[in-house]
């Protein structure tokens, strides 16, 4: 399984007050992080070994893959929840010289611990990374009603967000 060197860009944990933000760990899924992303969009239970199988693809593209999760480190350890998360995915180009855009994706913070402060912690560090691993600019896609806490963010509404669901 891929881990992360210490000098990574996007290694580095932060803890403010009783929540720690850092990456995902394979023992996340025994912290709720799969209800909680169930809280966004469909995501059915996976069992350990399956998770594991996901997580070590999703380690295996390094700084190309990001998912960070906050953490409620006040409590003891085998009460500690996932409280948010979010993924930054890097795209690699041949444009603006081999650039990269930097992806943020399932932003989701749990329903009892919203209004706090902890998505634009979590979205801020994201665009931090991106920032730091090269990207030239990040994008994401949400819904209209979601415009005022992207521009808390920093986002600013450029284009239309077109899709095929299959
Ligand atoms: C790219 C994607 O993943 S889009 C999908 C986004 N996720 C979802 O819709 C899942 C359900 N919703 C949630 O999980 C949460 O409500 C989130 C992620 C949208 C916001 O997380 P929270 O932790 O509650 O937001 P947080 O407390 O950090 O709010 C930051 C600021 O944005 C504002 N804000 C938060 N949510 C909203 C909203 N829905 N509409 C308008 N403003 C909002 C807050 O008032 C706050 O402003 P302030 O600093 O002036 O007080």
């Amino acid at each position: 399984m891929a881990s992360r060197s210490p000098e990574s860009a996007a290694s580095v944990a932060e803890t403010d007050g009783s929540v720690q933000i850092r990456h995902l760990e394979v023992s996340d899924r025994e912290k709720g992080f799969l209800p909680l992303l169930s809280q966004l969009s469909a995501c059915p239970e996976l069992t350990a070994s399956e998770f594991a199988a996901c997580f070590a693809d999703l380690a295996a593209l390094g700084d190309d893959h990001v998912i960070l999760v906050a953490e409620d480190s006040a409590a003891s350890a085998p009460e500690r929840r996932i409280l948010a998360t979010g993924c930054l995915f890097v795209e690699r180009k041949f444009l603006r010289g081999g650039g990269k855009v930097g992806h943020v994706e399932d932003v989701v913070v749990d329903a009892a611990a919203r209004g706090r402060g902890l998505g634009l912690r979590v979205v801020r560090r994201l665009v931090e990374i991106a920032k730091e691993v090269g990207c030239y600019k990040v994008i994401l896609d949400c819904t209209p009603e979601l415009r005022a806490y992207y521009a808390k963010c920093g986002f600013v509404e450029k284009g239309v967000q077109m899709a095929i669901y299959f």
